[in-house]
C-alpha cells in the first residue's frame, strides 16, 4: 500500500437531494493508487448515491470529482467516469445468463464512445485471454454466464470492467469501484474475489468496495472511509482499526449484542413445523421439527441444501417426496397459499426479485396481506391501511417513513425491515428466513435480531437459512448443518460459535 500516494479519485463536497429530501449532504472522500478502500455505512446513508453519481445514472446538486488530478464536473453524462478511467461492478453484475464470457467481454470493446464497429473476434479471443490469464482466473472464454459458480461470475464482471478500462483510458493508474460484490457469494468463495482485489491493487489501481460486512472490510481494504446520514463520518487506516471502532463511527454509538435468551431446545414444547423424508433437488430424506418459540439456524457449504429449505418448507418450491406439517397438519404438498393460511410466511433472499414489488409504493407492498381484511366490496379502507403501514415504518425505523414513498427507492436495508414488518403484524406462527439481513447495515440488523427475539418470545418459531456464521452465534437456538442434502451436525446453545459452526460445515470437505 502507498500511504502518501496522491488520490487517484479525490469526491469533494458532493451533495444530492431527492424531491428536496438530501441523500448526500456535501461528502469527501479519497481514495489512492494501490490501495482497497472500504466504504462503510447504515442503510440510506448515501453510498449508492454516490457511486450512482460517479457512474452518470444521477447528477449530483454540487461538489466535485478529481480523477487522476482532473477536476470534472457533474453531469458527467450516460458513461459517468467511465472514460476517466473508472469501472463498476453493481451488486447484479450486469451479465446476461445465455451470452458467453468472451461475447461480455467484446462487447465493451464495439459499443461505448467509440460508436460501434464492427468486432474482431480473434483479437477479441486473445485479448479476454490475457485478461483472464493475468489474472489468474481459470474460466472458458466460451462458457456461458449461467454455467458459471457464482463467483466465477463475479470475477468475470471484474475483469469485464477492468478490460473496458484498459480500452477507454490510457492505461495509468485505473479505479475500480465495487458495489456489494459479495452479497450473492457463498462465503468460502469471496477468498478468491478478494485475492484478485489484491492483485489490482498490487499492480497500482485504486479499489473502492462498498460492503456491509465488516469482517470483509478488515480483511481486504487497506483504509476505509464510513457515511452517516449523507455525511463523511471519518476515513481510518484499516491496520489498528477494530470491529468495535467502525460500528461506532457507523451507528455513532457502541454496538450492543441482542440478548439470545435462554437458548435451551424447547422439545417439550409443541412443533409449530415439522418435516418427514423430505425431498427436494438437494435435500434428501430430511427429517426436522422446529418448535415453539425457538430460533433453528440452517447452514452448510453452497449446494449443500441449506438454501432450498425454507422454499420446500413453505410449498414455494414442488418437494420431490415426504410431507410436512404446520402446527400438526400434515400436509403431502405445501403450497404458499396453504402455508399462509397456517400461519406460515416466508421472506426470501431476492427482496427484490421476490419479496416486494419495486414500482408500488412502501403502502401497496406492506399492505398487501391486509387487503382482504380491510376491503368492503369493492372499496378499501385506505386511510386505515396507510396508519397501521405508518405505525410499523415508525416502529422499525424504516426510511423514508413516508407510506407513499415508492419501495424501489428504498435502500436495501429499509426495504428487508419493511419486509419483515409486514409480516410481522400478521402474527405468524412460523417465520421462515432465507438470508434476512444480507445487504443490511449492523444497526438494522440489530433491530431486526431485537424484532425476530420478541416475536420468537411469545412463541413464534424461526427458521432461518443462512451462511452467516455471525447472525447465528447472535440469534439461532440451535443450529442444523447440511451436507450434501442431509443433517450432518447439530449445535446448540452456548457450543454455537463462528470456530464450532465453520469446521461443522467445512468437516465433510476436508475428510
Ligand atoms: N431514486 C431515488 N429517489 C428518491 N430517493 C432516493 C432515490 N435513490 C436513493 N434515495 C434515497 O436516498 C437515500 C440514500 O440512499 P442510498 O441508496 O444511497 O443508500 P445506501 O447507503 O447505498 O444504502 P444501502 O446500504 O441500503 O444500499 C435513502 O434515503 C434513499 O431512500
Amino acid at each position: 500500500m502507498t500511504t502518501d500516494a496522491p488520490p487517484l479519485l479525490a469526491v469533494s463536497g458532493l451533495a444530492k437531494a431527492f424531491s428536496g429530501v438530501p441523500a448526500l449532504r456535501g461528502v469527501d472522500l479519497d481514495v489512492r493508487a494501490g490501495e482497497v478502500h472500504g466504504l462503510l455505512g447504515a442503510n440510506g446513508s448515501g453510498k449508492s448515491t454516490l457511486i450512482k453519481i460517479l457512474a452518470g445514472f444521477h447528477e449530483a446538486d454540487a461538489g466535485t470529482v478529481t480523477v487522476g488530478g482532473r477536476t470534472v464536473r457533474s453531469p458527467f453524462g450516460p458513461r459517468g467516469l467511465r472514460d476517466h478511467g473508472l469501472g463498476f461492478v453493481h451488486q447484479d453484475l450486469g451479465l446476461a445468463g445465455a451470452g458467453t464470457v468472451l461475447e461480455h467481454v467484446a462487447l465493451d470493446s464495439c459499443g461505448g464512445a467509440a460508436g460501434w464497429r464492427r468486432v474482431n473476434w480473434r483479437a477479441e479471443r486473445r485479448r479476454v485471454g490475457d485478461l483472464l490469464d493475468r489474472f489468474e482466473i481459470e474460466v472458458d472464454p466460451d462458457a456461458a454466464i449461467d454455467t458459471l459458480s457464482p463467483v466465477q461470475r463475479a470475477m468475470v464482471a471484474v475483469v469485464r470492467a477492468v478490460g473496458a478500462q484498459e480500452l477507454s483510458s490510457d492505461g495509468s493508474g485505473q479505479i475500480l469501484i465495487l458495489d456489494e460484490p459479495t452479497v450473492f457469494l457463498p462465503r468460502h468463495e469471496v477468498g478468491l474475489l478478494f485475492d484478485l482485489l489484491r492483485r489490482l491493487r498490487d499492480r497500482g489501481d485504486a479499489v473502492l468496495l462498498v460492503s456491509h460486512d465488516l469482517d470483509e472490510i478488515l480483511e481486504v481494504t487497506d483504509r476505509v472511509t464510513v457515511f452517516r446520514n449523507g455525511t463523511m463520518a471519518g476515513t481510518r487506516t484499516t491496520a489498528g482499526s477494530t470491529r468495535d471502532d467502525l460500528v461506532q463511527l457507523i451507528l455513532g454509538t457502541r454496538d450492543e449484542h441482542v440478548p439470545k435468551g435462554s437458548a435451551t431446545v424447547h422439545r417439550d414444547r409443541p412443533a409449530v413445523l415439522a418435516a418427514r423424508g423430505l425431498r427436494g433437488s438437494r435435500v434428501r430424506e430430511l427429517d426436522l421439527d422446529l418448535f415453539e418459540g425457538e430460533v433453528v439456524g440452517v447452514t452448510g457449504l453452497a449446494g449443500s441444501g441449506f438454501e432450498e429449505l425454507p422454499e420446500l418448507l413453505f410449498g414455494a418450491r414442488p418437494a420431490a417426496a415426504g410431507t410436512v406439517e404446520h402446527g400438526g397438519r400434515e400436509m403431502s404438498r405445501p403450497s404458499p397459499a396453504r402455508s399462509m393460511a397456517n400461519g406460515v410466511v416466508l421472506i426470501p433472499a431476492d427482496r427484490k426479485g421476490q419479496g416486494g414489488a419495486l414500482e408500488l409504493s412502501v403502502l401497496e407492498n406492506m399492505s398487501l396481506p391486509f387487503l382482504a381484511g380491510r376491503a368492503r366490496g369493492l372499496s378499501v379502507d385506505w386511510r386505515g391501511l396507510r396508519r397501521r403501514t405508518q405505525d410499523t415504518c415508525d416502529r422499525l425505523g424504516v426510511l423514508p417513513a413516508n407510506p407513499r414513498a415508492l419501495f424501489g427507492h428504498l435502500s436495501g436495508g429499509n426495504q428487508q425491515k419493511a419486509l419483515l414488518g409486514k409480516w410481522m403484524d400478521t402474527e405468524p406462527k412460523v417465520m421462515l428466513l432465507a438470508e434476512p439481513t444480507q445487504g443490511v447495515d449492523v444497526g438494522a440488523r440489530r433491530e431486526i435480531f431485537t424484532l425476530i427475539r420478541s416475536a420468537v418470545a411469545k412463541g413464534m418459531g424461526v427458521l432461518c437459512a443462512t451462511s452467516d456464521y455471525e447472525q447465528l452465534v447472535e440469534m439461532a437456538d440451535r443450529v442444523i448443518v447440511l451436507d450434501g442434502g442431509r443433517i450432518s451436525a447439530e449445535i446448540t446453545g452456548a457450543d454455537i460459535t463462528k470456530d464450532v459452526l465453520a469446521s461443522a460445515v467445512y468437516a465433510e470437505e476436508a475428510s
